[in-house]
């Protein structure tokens, strides 16, 4: 489905971000990209919609190299891919609906887009989107009246709007407290296995990624470090990624999460 093929990046300053990262991610699978500040991941999201431009390597999604395309196809391409922010990136003063229909900006005519008009089957199925993320009731809000968790509901229903084939998720808890945190995952890992699709989400806690992911990728310095299942992490491994720390206790966290959700106690 998606395969990054030696995909590198240097910035012009010299800083080299990825070096000949080789990734494939079959339809369905959420991998939790991890890593310390400045491994890359922002980068490697990004280079995969070329927000930024790879230095060298091929990302190729469904067959389509999009490192070959023109502005065009580009653009075209883009709508393939949803995008979900730590920050949001809600336009504050438009309701909840006006934000969610923003995804379907890339498909309607440039008259429809300025006027924002759109065919009646986006609003029903933004409306539909809404109530999935459990906020039909708030359509006509505006963003800025939302909590974080709200906002970010918001975005992951302005990027499925857009009927993606892969989500680039970048550090969508990270401005959250622990159980909205929670919640958010949850809402975004059943919505891939609900519609099969693919998602890279980059996360800097380690155990909320393994209480919700099939596959973790390590990076250290801009290489894959670890490539494998949640409970491979071992100590060591993770601080190859991160360096020396007592991860014992990172991993025993794990386990009573775990025991936690067995119970029923996280809401
Ligand atoms: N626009 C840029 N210009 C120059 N260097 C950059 C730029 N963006 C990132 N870098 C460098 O590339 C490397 C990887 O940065 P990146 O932001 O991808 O890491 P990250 O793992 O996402 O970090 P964080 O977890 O802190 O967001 C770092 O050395 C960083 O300084």
């Amino acid at each position: 489905m998606l395969h990054l093929n030696k995909l590198t990046k240097q910035y012009a300053t010299g800083d080299k971000a990825l070096t000949d990262v080789e990734l494939q991610i079959p339809k369905g699978q959420v991998v939790a990209l991890i890593g310390p500040s400045g491994a890359g991941k922002s980068t490697l999201i990004r280079c995969i919609n070329r927000l930024v431009e790879p230095t060298s390597g091929a990302v190729v999604l469904n067959g389509t190299e999009l490192t070959r395309l023109g502005a065009g196809a580009l653009r075209k391409a883009r709508r393939r891919m949803g995008m979900i922010f730590q920050e949001y990136a809600l336009v504050e003063r438009l309701t909840v609906m006006e934000n969610v229909l923003s995804g379907r900006l890339g498909y309607v005519g440039f008259w429809r887009s300025f006027f924002r008009w759109y065919p009646q089957s986006d609003v029903d199925e933004a409306f539909r989107l809404l109530e999935r993320v459990g906020l039909d009731h708030m359509a006509d809000k505006r963003a800025d009246e939302l909590s974080g968790g709200q906002r970010q509901r918001v975005g992951i229903a302005r990027a499925l709007i857009q009927d993606p084939e892969l989500l680039l998720v970048d550090e969508p808890t990270a401005s959250l407290d622990p159980k909205t945190s929670r919640q958010i995952m949850r809402l975004i890992c059943e919505l891939c296995a609900e519609r099969g699709l693919a998602a890279i989400i980059n996360i800097h806690d380690v155990a909320l990624a393994q209480m919700f992911v099939q596959r973790v990728v390590g990076l250290q310095l801009g290489e894959v470090v670890y490539d494998g299942p949640p409970d491979g992490l071992s100590p060591d491994i993770l601080t190859q990624i991160y360096g020396e720390e007592d991860w014992e206790a990172t991993i025993a966290k794990v386990e009573d999460d775990d025991d936690d959700l067995a119970e029923g106690a996280v809401a």
